[in-house]
């Protein structure tokens, strides 16, 4: 793992008049490192700040404060060099000309641009090379994006939203195809509403919501640090009982079952069965969706993801 850093952002800000007098704070207070070669997933709702981080990555917002660099460079710098491309969902494709002939037209706007066709074959972009951008789908067309951004020959891909509007095939046909770059050691940061392909594809993942990083690791710590398990058992404890089980985050009753909250499954699975009554015991890890959303959801200060269950946040009814 070489750990030299490609990205760096600095307690970045950026927020926007909000059309009320007052101010959205879409970034408030950024700080990210990437190394070379890492595949980061940006995750988190609507309003989240991804968009606007990227687009500060990218050089295309110029933040209110912080600074950020890209292999030592501005960020601007960083693009015009051709060492960071970007893959945006949005972005002015001429619908009269063929998938190829845009290929083409672009490649000449780049100093030293990788062979036309290496990136048409790259992309999954032969199939529909002579088709008109206009006939293209959607997929096609995002295909085709890939393609005009691997053209600089990128060290760093920026994607946001990617795989929007794709089908299921088509999303994993093009997360194979990022997986080939990533492998060749390009650096690929990507936000994604999808969640399942953070799990898949990175390997960490930065949760983000209202402008701030809530949770930053390897993909499956995040998801750990969020209540790692759900462990149910047969077992309908009294409160005086429930208080005496440790490792518990949360606890629910429905009907003769309860189910845990967990970051030790072990240790809870442990005590329940050798000191309490409770039996018929299963886990079930928690996804990453519901890492998410228990971060989002509970979190009081980003950050912060513990959760003690105290009488407040006790779910059981006695
Ligand atoms: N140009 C702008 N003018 C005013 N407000 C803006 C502007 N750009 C973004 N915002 C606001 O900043 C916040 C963050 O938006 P941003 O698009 O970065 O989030 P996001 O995580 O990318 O969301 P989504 O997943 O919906 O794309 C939102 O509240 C948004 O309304």
């Amino acid at each position: 793992m070489v750990s030299e850093s490609v990205i760096s952002a600095r307690d970045v800000r950026m927020s926007f008049p909000d059309g009320a007098g007052g101010h959205v704070h879409a970034v408030a207070g950024v700080d990210l490192e990437v190394a070379r070669g890492e595949v980061l997933a940006l995750l988190g709702p609507n309003g989240a700040g991804k968009t606007t981080l990227l687009d500060i990555l990218l050089g295309l917002t110029t933040p209110r404060s912080g600074d950020v660099s890209v292999g030592g460079l501005s960020p601007r710098a960083a693009v015009q060099s051709g060492m960071l491309s970007a893959l945006l969902q949005t972005g002015g494709l001429l619908p009269d000309l063929t998938a190829a002939e845009t290929v083409r037209m672009i490649a000449t706007l780049h100093a030293d641009p990788a062979g036309v066709d290496e990136v048409i074959d790259t992309a999954g972009v032969r199939p529909f090379a002579s088709r008109p951008v206009g006939k293209c789908s959607g997929g096609q067309q995002q295909r085709l994006r890939f393609a005009l951004a691997l053209l600089p020959r990128p060290e760093i891909v920026v994607l946001d939203e990617p795989t929007a509007g794709m089908d299921v095939a088509a999303r994993h046909e093009f997360w194979g195809r990022m997986r080939a770059q990533a492998d060749e050691g390009v650096t690929v940061v990507f936000a994604t509403h999808y969640l399942e392909e953070a799990e898949q594809f990175a390997r960490r993942t930065v949760l983000m919501d209202r402008g701030r990083v809530l949770a930053d690791g390897p993909t499956d710590e995040v998801r750990a640090r969020a209540g790692a398990a759900y462990v149910t058992v047969s077992w309908t404890p009294t409160a005086a009982e429930l208080a005496q089980v440790p490792h518990v985050l949360r606890a629910d009753r429905e009907g003769a079952r309860t189910t845990f909250r967990t970051e030790d499954s072990d240790g809870l699975a442990r005590y329940l069965l050798t000191a309490t009554g409770a039996r018929g015991l299963t886990v079930r890890p928690a996804s990453l969706e519901e890492a998410f959303r228990l971060l989002t959801e509970d979190s009081p200060t980003p950050g912060d993801t513990e959760h003690p269950v105290t009488a407040d946040s006790e779910e059981v009814t006695a």
